[in-house]
């Protein structure tokens, strides 16, 4: 080797190697070995392991290092999406945990009957609790107060009923027995009928001139089924019967002598209407086996005494007469106002016709203002006007029935007047003359209700009562009446006055009063203003 030229030498290669001891050499090696661990960067302790205290799956680690950000290298996609689908599971369940709480399926009871055991098990065991020794160590003075078991009552009993009504009510409730639930009962029902009395005296203190009191508005029903005396409410005015009140079954029956006398001393210019009524009504009364009820159908123009007539019949039958409670009233347009309710006031009607004639059989039924009446309302009442014995259980034939209407008035006026024009006395006017062109003429009317029901073409009306149209003589005598009724003595001079005050037909004759004599008591006021 020449000399100047430097080269390194391998340690290895010197001369002093063979020198070294091999134990020597081994702790070096061990001793560099361990230097470099120790100089290894560490990996740090995961949080995991650390936390569950074990080694813990490379999984794991990708809880905190999905995209491998610490460690590097490629990102395992579907590990991260299964991940991610644990996850979403996760809050779900979460979620739901926040929102309901378990069934336990305890009852509130349970608590109790728990503690109960409880106690029980440790008086069996023997164990006392402190405070239960503290309470049971009495003085001979208390054990003196003590009651025995047998006669102690217990306030605090509960049953399951009780507790469950408690929890219902808050009102825990005191079974007292059949004895004061049925005298409970009993007074409710009691202050029940006094309520209903109490109501039924407050509409009669309402009552109007204008409704008369027996408007069947309300339909109450008289009820077949108990004495009604009992329950009925007191009547301010009680009707007083008639000496020998009509009734059925009655062998006194009212004389027909009274009723023409006050047809003949009350109704002026109706001949015709006052023979048929005569006859109808006396001779329906006198027999005791109709076959059906009496139907009469009154006809006329406006003001000529239909109303008038059905009152002196019914007053006639009853002591109190429209006011009686056997004797119903009903106007079409008040009553049976509104044509959708068609349906309901048929059922109504029928009950109340059915409930009235089964509390008493020579019931009287007046029907206003017909020809505005429901073709199906008329029809609803048919069945009660036929010729059957009974109907469920019911019998009608002794009920009268009394339609009125201005349906063929017209007619009638026109037969009138040709009888005024050909110099003939009205009285000279035969039912005859009246009766066929008046039931064709109501018929045919084709705005009349009974057009369209079949009460005529069944042949279900016994009488058709046609009504005048009233003349200037006849106003004459309405007033007077009017005035002796309050209390004057007759004036002609005013009775003359008023009935020229009032307007007639036709135009030429002025033969007829156009509102009969309805109006002539409000211009009578005008003289008598008191
Ligand atoms: N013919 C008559 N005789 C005596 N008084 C009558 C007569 N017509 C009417 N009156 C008197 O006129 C009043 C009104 O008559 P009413 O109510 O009977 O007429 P109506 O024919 O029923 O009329 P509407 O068709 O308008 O109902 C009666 O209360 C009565 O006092």
């Amino acid at each position: 080797m020449r000399p100047g030229k430097t080269f390194r030498k391998h340690r290895g290669d010197s001369d002093s190697d063979s020198d070294e001891d091999p134990e020597e050499v081994r702790l070096k090696l061990e001793e560099t070995k361990e230097v470099q661990s120790l100089r290894r960067r560490p990996k740090g302790v995961s949080a995991v392991a650390l936390l569950v205290g074990e080694k813990v799956q490379e999984e794991t680690t990708l809880v905190d290092d999905p995209f491998n950000i610490n460690t590097g290298g490629m990102v395992d996609m579907k590990k991260i999406k299964e991940r991610n689908k644990d996850r979403i599971n996760e809050e779900e369940d979460l979620n739901l945990g926040t929102s309901f709480s378990a069934e336990t399926n305890r009852r509130d009871e349970d608590a109790d009957m728990m503690k109960y055991i409880e106690t029980e098990l440790k008086k069996r065991k023997g164990i006392m609790e402190n405070e239960e020794l503290k309470v049971k160590l009495k003085n001979a003075e208390d054990c003196l107060y003590e009651l025995p078991e047998s006669i102690r009552v217990s306030s605090a009993k509960k049953t399951e009923e009780m507790l469950s009504n408690q929890m219902l009510s808050g009102i825990p409730e005191v079974d007292l027995g059949i004895d004061a639930k049925i005298k409970n009962i009993i007074s409710t029902e009691d202050a029940k009928a006094r309520l209903l009395a109490e109501q039924q005296n407050k509409k009669k203190d309402s009552e109007t001139s204008f409704v008369p009191t027996n408007m069947a508005v309300n339909y109450v029903q008289h009820n077949r089924f108990y004495h009604e005396e009992l329950n009925a409410p007191v009547r301010r005015h009680k009707e007083e019967p008639k000496t020998r009140p009509l009734r059925v079954g009655d062998t006194e029956k009212p004389e027909p002598e009274t009723l023409q006398k006050d047809l003949d001393s009350k109704l002026f210019g109706q001949h015709l209407a006052k023979k048929v009524i005569l006859n109808a009504v006396s001779g329906f009364i006198s027999n005791p086996k109709t076959k059906k009820p009496l139907t009469l159908s009154l006809h006329g123009w406006t003001g000529t005494g239909k109303n008038f007539v059905s009152k002196i019949i019914a007053e006639h039958i009853y002591e109190g007469g429209l006011n009686s409670d056997y004797v119903h009233l009903f106007v079409a347009t008040l009553h049976f106002p509104h044509a959708g309710n068609i349906t309901q006031y048929k059922d109504q009607l029928q009950l109340w016709i059915r409930g009235n004639v089964s509390a008493c059989a020579r019931s009287i039924f007046i029907f206003d203002e017909m020809d505005k009446m429901h073709a199906g309302l008329i029809d609803a009442i048919k069945p009660f006007l036929d010729y059957y014995d009974l109907i469920d259980g019911v019998s009608y034939q002794k009920a009268i029935f009394i339609f009125l209407s201005n349906a063929g008035a017209e007619r009638i006026t026109d037969i009138a007047l040709d009888f005024w024009r050909s110099g003939k006395q009205r009285e000279e006017i035969k039912l005859k003359d009246v009766e066929q062109a008046l039931s064709v003429s109501v018929f045919n009317n084709k705005n009349s209700g009974f057009w369209h029901s079949s009460l005529i073409d069944r042949n279900l009306i016994d009488y058709f009562v046609p009504f005048l149209p009233l003349e200037y003589k006849h106003l004459k005598m309405c007033i007077r009446v009017e005035m002796k009724s309050r209390g004057y003595e007759v004036d002609e001079e005013i009775v003359t006055r008023v009935a020229e005050e009032m307007t007639f037909f036709p135009k030429e004759e002025r033969v007829f009063s156009d509102k009969g004599c309805k109006t002539v008591y409000t211009k009578l006021d005008y003289y008598y203003d008191d």
